[in-house]
């Protein structure tokens, strides 16, 4: 569905994204993991053609992104800092995205309605908490019911009731065999969902498996430990310290 080939992208001296290779493909969800500024958002972007790299190809069903824009529609982008009109109340937003995508499809406002934004209509967008930013956010991912959801750092500032009604939307989305990028420093959030894992590193992949490579290959069951596993057989302690593992 989404072909990434040999894919680099530099900032002046910094090399964000490092010949990156991948194929994602519908019923997968993909788990990017890596420290602060190993170039996962830089690689979503690549993905949204909101960054342009500076050699390669991402192609979405065999059609290069830089070529139509009009495969977005098939995607649902939850960013890391959702950047909104201040002016514009939740109701005013939510009435523009949707006339601006005027589509006949039937709209997904399931978490619309569990994160109660039917209740914030009059809120203006400037004075929203972090946690209602990131659930407008999220509600407008899974408003059209997009075949590919790109979810990058989705519960962070979310409460824990929040954050679980969003995973469990989550799931339900996987289910409908969706393909579902996502990334977290919060490897709980990913365990039951993840079926492959992308590691970067100074903008490089250091592995992409399925779980279930990643499983036989350490002899363990849940990510966490995996992640832990990998740390003590090959990546160094200080590149994955920062993950919050459970013990
Ligand atoms: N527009 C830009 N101009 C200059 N440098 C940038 C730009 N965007 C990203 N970078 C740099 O590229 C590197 C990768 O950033 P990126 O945001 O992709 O990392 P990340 O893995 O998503 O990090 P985090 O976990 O902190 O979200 C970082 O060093 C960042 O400072």
């Amino acid at each position: 569905m989404i072909a990434i080939q040999n894919i680099n992208k530099r900032f002046k001296k910094l090399q964000a994204l490092d010949n990156i290779n991948a194929e994602f493909n519908k019923g997968q969800v993909i788990s990017l993991i890596g420290p602060n500024g190993s170039g996962k958002t830089t690689l979503i972007k690549s993905i949204l053609g909101l960054v342009r790299p500076d050699n390669g190809l991402i192609t979405f069903n065999s059609v290069p992104v830089t070529e139509d824009v009009a495969y977005r529609s098939n995607i649902g982008y939850m960013p890391q800092i959702g950047r909104y009109p201040d002016n514009m109340k939740i109701g005013q937003l939510f009435s523009m995205i949707k006339n601006l995508r005027n589509t006949a499809k039937v709209l997904d406002e399931e978490l619309y309605f569990k994160f109660k934004l039917d209740t914030l209509l009059d809120k203006s967008m400037r004075a929203l908490s972090g946690g209602t930013r990131q659930k407008v956010s999220a509600a407008l991912a899974f408003l059209f019911d997009p075949e590919v959801l790109i979810l990058d750092e989705p519960t962070a500032g979310l409460d824990p009731l929040s954050s679980e009604i969003l995973k469990e939307k989550i799931l339900v989305e996987k289910e409908k065999n969706k393909l579902i990028l996502i990334t977290s420093h919060v490897l709980t959030d990913l365990e039951e969902i993840t079926t492959d894992v992308m590691y970067l590193q100074d903008g490089k992949e250091i592995f992409f498996k399925s779980m279930a490579e990643l499983q036989e290959q350490t002899g363990e069951e849940k990510l966490s430990k995996i992640i832990a596993h990998m740390m003590k057989n090959g990546l160094h302690k200080k590149e994955v310290s920062y993950l919050k593992i459970a013990t």
